[in-house]
C-alpha cells in the first residue's frame, strides 16, 4: 500500500490541526465538569498553554462587591499576579473588551500604552516580542467576562487560527459560567424556600390554635373553655367584646363544636338592616307582601332551622324590633310577613355585641326580658390589650396566611415583631390583620424591617383616633432615608434616655407653654403629647 506523500509543510499543518482537535475535544470534556468551574476552566486554560502555546490564560469577571473586574480563573499566574489583576470598567485592554464586547489584539505589548502589565510584570515574560489577545466571554447573551492570553509573536501557528480557537474556548467558558449562574440561582431560591418552609413549620408547631382561634393567653383560654363547655347544649350564648375581638369566629367555632354542625350557621348583622326590612329579613315574606316582594322568601330563622342563628350587634337593635325578636325566641315560631301561618323553627341563638348591654337596659334602651333571654351564658372575649402575649402568635399565623394568599415569602425581623407587639391595637385583631396585609403587600424584599412596620403603624394611627407610644412615632414618622422635619428635636428627646418628662418640660418651656408648638418640636401630635403628659403625671 502506497501512502500519499505529504507536501512539504503539510505534516506541520496536520499536527496543528490534530492539536486543535484534541484541545476542542478536551475542552468539551471539561464541560461535563461545569459544576466545578474552578477545575474545568483552569484545565481549559492549561490546555491552551500546553497544546497551543497560548500562555498565562486568565478569565476576568465583574466583581459586584467592588464594582470592578478581577481575575477569577487563571493558569500560569501566581496568586499575587491574580490578586493584582483588577481593572476598572474600560481600563486597560481587558476593561475595553469588557465594555465594547469586541476582541482586541495587542501585537507588541511593549509598544501599546493601553497595555497595563498590571498582573504580570514585563520582566517575567520572555525577552522577545509578546502579544496579548483578549476576547469577550458571552454569558446569558451579554458580555459576562474577558478571556486573555499571552502569545509569542513569532510562531509557526497563524494568528487567525489562534483567534478562532480562542473564540471557541471563550464560548465554552461562557457556557460553563451560564450553567453555574443558573445552578447557584436555583440553589439560592431553594435554600430560601427551605428556610421559609422551616420557619412556617416551626411557627405552625408553636402557634397555639384551637377551632381556628389563635392564642394561649389565660383570658382567651378561659373564654375557649367556656365555649367548649356550652357547645353541647342548646343554651343561648351572648358573646361580649370589643369590635374585632373574634366574636363571629367564636360563634362559628361554637356552631362547629355543637350537634348542629351539619346544619346551617346563619349570620344577621342587626346594625346593618334597616328597621323597615328587619321583619322580612328575619322571618321571611310571602309573594306580594309589600312592594318589591315579587316572590316568597324564607327569612334567616327558617334558613337557620336546625342550625345556629348568629345575631351580631344585638345591642343596636331598635326597641320595637326587640319585642318581635323576643316573641319568636319565646315561642320558637315565626310568621312570614304577609302570612298568618305559623312556622315552627328550631334554632340556637348566639348573640354578640360590643356594647354594655346591662347599661343599655339600665338606660331603658334594651329590654330587660330580651337581655335575660340572650344572656343565659355570657362569654367575655378579651381585647388584644388584655392579652399582648397572643399578638406574636396571631402575627405569625396571619403572616403565613397572607404569604400564601399573596404569593409572597415575607418574614419579619425581630424589631418589626417587637413594634407590632408594642402597638395598642384599638381595632383589635381585624386591625392587626389589615396592617399586616399592608406590610406584606408593600414589602420590597423578603425581610421586613422595624422601620417599615413602624411606618405602617404610624399611617394606621393617623387614620385612627389612637395614642401610639411616642417612641414608635418618633422612630417612624418617615421611612428610612427621608428626614422628618422635627428629627433633631426627636433625637434630643430620645437622648434623654427615657427621661421623657424632662424633654417634654423643656419643649413646653421653649414653646412658652404652647402645647401645639411643643408637640411639633417633639415630633408628636398634640393628642400624643397630651397622652404622654397625662401618663407621666406632668403638670
Ligand atoms: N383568636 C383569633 N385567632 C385568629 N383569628 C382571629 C381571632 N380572633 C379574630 N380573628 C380574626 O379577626 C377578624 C375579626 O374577627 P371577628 O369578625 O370574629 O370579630 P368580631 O368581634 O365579630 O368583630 P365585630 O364586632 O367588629 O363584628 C376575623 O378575620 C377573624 O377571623
Amino acid at each position: 500500500m502506497i501512502r500519499p506523500q505529504p507536501k512539504p509543510g503539510a505534516s506541520d499543518d496536520t499536527d496543528l490541526r490534530e492539536q486543535e482537535a484534541l484541545l476542542v475535544r478536551e475542552c468539551i470534556r471539561q464541560m461535563g465538569r461545569s459544576l466545578e468551574p474552578d477545575r474545568a476552566i483552569r484545565e481549559m486554560l492549561h490546555l491552551l498553554s500546553e497544546l497551543l502555546g497560548l500562555n498565562r490564560g486568565r478569565v476576568v469577571l465583574p466583581d459586584p462587591a467592588r464594582g470592578d473586574l478581577a481575575i477569577r480563573y487563571a493558569y500560569g499566574l501566581t496568586e499575587d499576579e491574580m490578586r493584582r489583576g483588577r481593572y476598572a470598567q474600560g481600563e486597560g485592554i481587558t476593561g475595553r473588551v469588557m465594555q465594547s464586547g469586541e476582541p482586541l489584539l495587542v501585537q507588541d505589548i511593549d509598544r501599546e500604552p493601553a497595555y497595563l502589565a498590571r498582573a504580570v510584570a514585563r520582566t517575567t515574560l520572555p525577552q522577545e516580542t509578546v502579544s496579548f489577545i483578549a476576547l469577550p466571554i458571552e454569558v446569558d447573551g451579554r458580555v459576562g467576562g474577558v478571556l486573555g492570553v499571552h502569545r509569542l509573536r513569532s510562531r509557526h501557528r497563524r494568528l487567525a487560527d489562534d483567534m478562532a480557537i480562542l473564540g471557541t474556548v471563550a464560548t465554552l467558558i461562557g457556557q460553563i459560567l451560564q450553567v453555574n449562574r443558573l445552578v447557584s440561582e436555583r440553589t439560592a431560591n431553594l435554600e430560601d424556600e427551605n428556610r421559609r418552609l422551616r420557619q412556617a413549620l416551626e411557627q405552625s408547631q408553636q402557634t397555639p390554635i384551637m377551632h381556628g382561634i389563635v392564642g394561649r393567653s389565660p383570658l382567651l383560654a378561659r373564654a375557649l373553655r367556656q365555649l367548649e363547655q356550652v357547645a353541647g347544649s342548646d343554651a343561648g350564648v351572648l358573646l361580649l367584646g370589643e369590635s374585632g375581638t373574634g366574636k363571629e369566629l367564636f360563634a362559628q367555632a361554637l356552631h362547629r363544636m355543637s350537634a348542629r354542625a351539619a346544619q346551617s350557621f346563619v349570620k344577621v348583622n342587626c346594625a346593618a338592616i334597616p328597621d323597615t326590612l328587619f321583619e322580612a329579613e328575619l322571618f321571611g315574606h310571602e309573594k306580594g307582601a309589600f312592594t318589591g316582594a315579587v316572590q316568597a322568601r324564607a327569612g334567616r330563622f327558617e334558613q337557620a332551622d336546625g342550625g345556629t342563628l348568629f345575631l351580631d350587634e344585638i345591642g343596636d337593635l331598635p326597641l320595637n324590633l326587640q319585642v318581635k325578636l323576643l316573641r319568636v325566641l319565646q315561642e320558637q315560631v315565626i310568621e312570614r310577613v304577609g302570612s298568618q301561618r305559623e312556622i315552627r323553627v328550631d334554632v340556637r341563638i348566639v348573640a354578640a355585641t360590643h356594647r354594655d348591654l346591662q347599661k343599655l337596659v339600665a338606660e331603658g334602651r334594651f329590654r330587660a326580658d330580651l337581655f335575660y333571654r340572650l344572656n343565659v351564658i355570657p362569654i367575655q372575649l378579651p381585647s388584644l390589650r388584655e392579652r399582648p402575649e397572643d399578638i406574636k402568635h396571631l402575627v405569625l399565623h396571619f403572616l403565613e396566611q397572607l404569604n400564601a394568599s399573596h404569593g409572597r415569602q415575607v418574614a419579619l425581623q425581630p424589631g418589626a415583631m417587637a413594634s407590632l407587639v408594642a402597638y395598642p391595637w384599638p381595632g383589635n385583631i381585624r386591625q392587626l390583620y389589615n396592617v399586616l396585609e399592608r406590610v406584606v403587600l408593600l414589602a420590597e424584599g423578603s425581610q421586613v424591617e422595624e422601620a417599615a412596620v413602624d411606618y405602617a403603624l404610624v399611617t394606621e394611627a393617623q387614620g385612627q383616633p389612637v395614642d401610639v407610644p411616642p417612641r414608635r412615632i418618633a422612630d417612624a414618622v418617615e421611612p428610612a432615608g427621608r428626614t422628618p422635619p422635627a428629627q433633631s428635636a426627636v433625637r434630643e428627646w430620645r437622648s434623654v434616655g427615657g427621661e421623657e418628662g424632662a424633654a417634654i418640660r423643656a419643649a413646653l418651656s421653649a414653646a412658652n407653654g404652647n402645647k401645639s408648638r411643643a408637640a411639633q418640636a417633639l415630633g408628636l401630635t398634640l393628642r400624643q403629647l397630651n397622652y404622654r403628659i397625662a401618663k407621666l403625671g406632668l403638670r
